[in-house]
């Protein structure tokens, strides 16, 4: 399943918020939204999945125009997790990763053994089979994070969009739900805030700053001290890391900058 952004305007009042955003996701790859907060990352998936309506450009999934797909065929192909994690119910945690498997049932059609089987496995998965008789309300946010992950893998999608889908996660779980969306083989386009863990799972990057593509490319293109300081006016050190053979971040907080100058003069 690809995905493609082509010439994305989106603004919430008169002045454009995101502008010209033009991005491609091949079948199969892990692809992040970096940029800093409120440069547009939530924005531009919005208007992937539907949450919010373009003001022009053309998005598509597999050549399909993403506008004109019905909600249901919609649901069979794009699984979304997205930052709002709230539900406004009592659901206990096997009823949200249930509704995963709504798309693939007639209307009113109840749970078939096949469906009670994925989602113990979605459970199982995300580490949650335990807490599946929780109430979803009382759980913390990075097991509500997980639940929706696990929701979003009850659907069995080919294309995942996940926005900041490890910000509530320790350490753990976010290299874990990472492995674990790897070795699903679909395709994905995730914002992602860390920019480690961008370097260690994605095969490509898009920077946004204030609503327009900054930069794409590869890690190893992208993540440069330069690009790093331009976009997020900081220091940082980047080499690649022995262990995983990957970029490695360092950030160099702007006071120790200034007192190893200090010392050096
Ligand atoms: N419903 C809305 N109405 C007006 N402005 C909005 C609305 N939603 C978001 N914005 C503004 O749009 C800008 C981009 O927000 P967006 O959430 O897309 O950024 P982001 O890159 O995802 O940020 P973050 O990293 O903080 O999650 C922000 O300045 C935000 O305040």
């Amino acid at each position: 399943m690809k995905l493609q952004v082509e010439n994305l305007n989106y603004s919430y009042d008169a002045s454009p918020l995101v502008a010209d955003i033009r991005l491609h996701v091949k079948q199969g790859e892990f692809v992040g939204l970096i940029g800093p907060n409120g440069s547009g990352k939530s924005t531009v998936l919005k208007n992937v999945y539907r949450a919010l309506k373009p003001d022009s450009g053309w998005l598509a999934m597999d050549g399909e125009d993403l506008q004109a797909m019905k909600p249901k065929a919609l649901a069979l192909q794009m699984g979304v997790v997205g930052q709002e994690n709230t539900v406004p119910f009592d659901f206990m945690v096997e009823d949200i990763v249930g509704m995963g498997r709504s798309p693939h049932k007639r209307l009113l059609e109840g749970d078939r053994p096949e469906d009670r089987r994925i989602v113990a496995a979605a459970l199982a998965q995300t580490g949650m089979a335990e807490m599946a008789r929780r109430n979803y309300r009382n759980l913390s946010g990075g097991e509500k994070q997980r639940v929706l992950l696990a929701r979003a893998l009850a659907q069995q999608t080919e294309l995942l969009i996940m926005d900041e889908p490890t910000n509530h996660l320790d350490i753990y779980y976010q290299l874990q739900m990472f492995d674990l969306i790897q070795t699903l083989g679909v395709t994905v386009l995730a914002a992602i805030h860390d920019l480690n863990l961008a370097a260690l799972y994605c095969s490509r990057l898009y920077v946004l700053k204030a609503g327009r593509l900054h930069r794409a490319g590869t890690p190893e293109e992208v993540l440069t001290p330069e690009l790093i300081r331009e976009v997020y006016g900081i220091t940082a050190e980047v080499a690649v890391h022995p262990a995983t053979g990957k970029l490695s971040i360092a950030y160099v907080p702007a006071g120790m900058a200034q007192r190893e100058a200090a010392l050096v003069r």
